[in-house]
């Protein structure tokens, strides 16, 4: 598991170790570790050219020792200094002795012939869109040659929430320091940080417990793991969908087969789509009755597919007035934002998977503050909340958060979300803790588009086909098999 640590903990850290190391030990350690970083992406440093982006803090110190480092190492360097009377001083000493040149704002910058623009403007010292002069060239950079690399956040972007609050460089790569901020990862941040690589500054055994998480393979790998020898079909957790409508029965049918192939044990299905699914997963075993008939259960998934009329209603309210974990997801969200007390008041988990729009319908703003949004309504309905996106947010309601590394832009097609609401009743029916569980949901989704998207263009179909290769993938290779 990642540990994203805000601004506020980063900081707390580092002043104690700060205390504890020779000046400049904690800079050095960032700066060589950026170079590093550099250095691998331009293959070579001698004959390179780099411009370094520098502001007024410390983020701008990182930025002049790493290119000081590179100048040694034979790169032309040029440092456009934002405010020169303020930059690092020790950082413009070291880029100096090293051969690297210097300019202002407003000056020969090379970013039109650079090969690396170092975005060492601003780190978590930042606050709101960049000033003008920053702006500027954080624009010639994106559409100049240069690789863009940021320091430790790219600059306009909020470390913490990744909102972008006006002009903000857009980094292909981010090297960060002591922990991955929040903001790298999610909302608006994370298409501008790309790829993200951590440096170790030592700050670790100081940080505070994180409250936000990623989740890795290894993690989901705990949730998928293959019968033992005394499992039988009942105790791998049998999950119970109600979706679909007998007009639309695709959404059960998705939801079904997503269900049966992320966990082999059993699947039952209770709704008017019965035909549909019974011809599509002869596996299923299905009632056209009511969730009551439908046998024993020990997860719901509800909604998909199943509209929100009366009937739909008196389903849903069904469902959540059992003591089981409850997926509610599509129409039974819009019916539950309806009448949360209907979740409010239950003692089981319930886990809520809304997108923007769905969520919304329960009067919270998204806004640009993802987790923070989705911590406050997971607070307030005493539920999990599945806030799907391009890094789909996980809350709990003791505010315990995840971040989806996952995702992939394939995954926005028709009856995607079906799948995923599968994918999770089947994992909740193990009895595992509703949030985790809900985080390892996503993550596996989010391989099975990529496995599944590596192919050419997906639907939501080729998804559930392609379920058995991403568990193979999040479980990783047996240790002792030779694969005979
Ligand atoms: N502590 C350590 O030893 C270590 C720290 N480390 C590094 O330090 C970084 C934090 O440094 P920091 O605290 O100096 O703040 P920083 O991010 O440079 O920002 C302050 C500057 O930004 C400016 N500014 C603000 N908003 C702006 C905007 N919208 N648009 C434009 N400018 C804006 C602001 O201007 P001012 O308001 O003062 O005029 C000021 O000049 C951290 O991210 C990491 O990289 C690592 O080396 C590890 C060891
Ligand atoms: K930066």
């Amino acid at each position: 598991m990642i540990g994203l640590s805000t601004a506020a903990e980063v900081r707390a850290a580092e002043e104690v170790l700060l205390a504890a190391t020779r000046e400049g030990a904690l800079m050095h350690r960032a700066a060589t570790g950026l170079a590093t970083v550099c250095l691998r992406l331009l293959g070579r440093a001698h004959g390179t050219r780099v411009t370094l982006l520098v502001g007024a803090g410390n983020n701008g110190g990182d930025a002049l020792f790493a290119g000081a480092r590179l100048a040694a190492r034979g790169a032309r360097v040029t440092a456009v200094l934002l405010d020169p009377a303020r930059a690092h001083p020790a950082g413009l000493a070291a880029l100096r002795r090293a051969g690297g040149r210097t300019t202002g704002p407003d000056g020969d910058d090379g970013l039109d012939r650079a090969d690396l623009v170092l975005d060492g403007i601003v780190g978590i010292g930042g606050r709101g869109g960049l000033r003008p002069d920053a702006a500027r060239l954080a624009d010639r950079a994106a559409t100049g040659p240069g690789i863009p690399v940021a320091v430790d956040v790219p600059s306009g972007v909020d470390a913490d929430t990744g909102a972008v609050g006006g002009a903000a460089f857009a980094a292909v790569h981010t090297v960060t320091f002591g922990a991955v901020k929040p903001g790298l990862v999610v909302g608006e941040g994370r298409g501008h940080a790309g790829e993200v690589h951590l440096v170790d500054i030592g700050l670790g055994p100081l940080l505070a417990p994180a409250r936000a998480h990623q989740l890795t393979d290894a993690d989901v790998a705990g949730h998928l793991e293959p019968p033992g020898a005394t499992d039988d079909k009942y105790s791998r957790g049998v999950v119970g969908v109600v979706a679909g409508s007998a007009v639309y029965p695709g959404a059960a049918v998705l939801c079904t087969g997503a269900a049966l192939r992320t966990r082999p044990g059993l699947v039952r299905y209770a709704g008017t789509a019965a035909d549909g699914v019974r011809a599509a997963w002869p596996e299923a075993i299905v009632t056209d009755g009511r969730p009551g008939d439908a046998g024993r259960v020990q997860a719901w998934v509800v909604g998909p597919g199943m509209g929100t009329d009366d009937a739909a209603r008196s389903l849903v309210a069904e469902v959540l007035a059992t003591d089981l974990p409850v997926v509610l997801d599509a129409d039974a969200l819009t019916l539950a934002a309806r009448e949360p007390e209907l979740v409010r008041g239950r003692a089981a988990p319930t886990v809520l998977t809304p997108h923007d729009r769905e969520f919304e319908r329960f009067g919270v703003a998204v806004g640009a503050d993802r987790i923070g949004s989705a911590r406050r309504l997971a607070a307030d309905l005493g539920a999990v909340v599945l806030l799907k996106g391009d890094a789909t947010v996980v809350a709990a309601p003791d505010g315990t958060a995840f971040v989806n590394a996952t995702g992939t832009a394939d995954l926005a097609t028709a009856g995607s979300g079906d799948v995923l609401s599968g994918i999770l009743g089947s994992l909740l029916a193990a009895g595992t803790p509703p949030a985790g569980t809900a985080a390892a949901a996503a993550h596996l989704h989010g391989r099975t588009g990529q496995v599944a998207a590596a192919r050419g263009p997906i639907v939501a179909g080729d998804l559930v086909r392609r379920l058995p290769e991403a568990v193979a993938r999040v479980r990783g290779p047996v240790l002792g098999d030779s694969g005979a």
